[in-house]
């Protein structure tokens, strides 16, 4: 990113309620970097935060920016910018083969079909799903599922990836090779975990607590204060 270009994703004054719980407290953020996670405890106000980095839930207060446009007044466009990997892969996965599930996200930006099947090929063999691609998506593992989910949204190339709890679901194993794939990734990546190993290497690691940032840092010490305060 070149250094003269604003930060991709902006928070400034947020709050939010649901009915009378309130949920996030004046949230203000620039996140530039490339690979920031955000961990909390349950509750603490994760999930909501990152759906409103691509207008799944819009503030109650505040702005959300992101790529410079006001997330309330560009959903659309904020959409196509940032792809959103839910826990449950079966929330995302639509089409009864694994190889038609990538071909419907192509449908958005790739209009013949032929083109759009020999895509879909190229891309679960990048995803490392080649020899499923006319298996039925649901007899998938856990962890190929996480995959497909992963490679459905990348293949319409999003400048943002936003995984919540992505690794809930999968083995050591399948975990590891998520975290490989997290790693290949060119784009922005906002990550909301409770694996916090996962985070060792990022750019930044956010800690909310009651719908506030109580740490904000690099992984070692936002975690170590994560740590210490979920022993108190
Ligand atoms: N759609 C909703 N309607 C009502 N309350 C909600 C809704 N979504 C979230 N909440 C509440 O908002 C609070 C924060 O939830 P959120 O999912 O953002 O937390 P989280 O930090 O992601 O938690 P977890 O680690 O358990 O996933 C919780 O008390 C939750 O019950």
């Amino acid at each position: 990113m070149p250094e003269s270009a604003p930060p991709a994703i902006v928070f400034d004054g947020v709050e939010h309620a649901f009915g009378d719980r309130v949920v996030l407290r004046g949230i203000t953020l620039e996140i530039p970097e490339r690979r920031v996670g955000v961990i909390g405890a349950n509750g603490s106000g994760k999930s909501t935060l990152a759906r409103m980095i691509n207008g799944l839930v819009l503030p109650a207060g505040g702005t959300v920016t992101v790529n410079g446009l006001d997330v309330r007044k560009n959903k659309r466009k904020v959409r196509r910018d940032v792809g959103f990997i839910f826990s449950d892969p079966d929330r995302q996965i639509i089409m009864p083969t694994v190889a038609e599930d990538i071909e419907l996200s192509l449908s958005r930006i790739v209009s013949d079909k032929a083109q759009r099947r020999a895509r879909a090929r190229e891309v679960l063999a990048d995803f490392g799903l080649d020899g499923h691609a006319d298996q039925p998506a649901h007899q998938l593992s856990g962890g190929q599922k996480q995959l497909l989910a992963l490679a459905a949204v990348m293949v319409v190339g999003p400048s943002i990836l936003v995984a919540d709890e992505p690794t809930t679901m999968l083995d050591l194993r399948n975990a590891l090779m998520l975290r490989r794939v997290f790693a290949g990734l060119d784009e922005q990546l906002v990550v909301l975990t409770h694996d916090l190993p996962m985070l060792d290497d990022f750019d930044r690691v956010i800690v909310l607590d009651d719908g506030r940032v109580v740490a904000d840092d690099e992984p070692a010490p936002a975690i170590a204060f994560y740590r210490n305060l979920m022993s108190r």
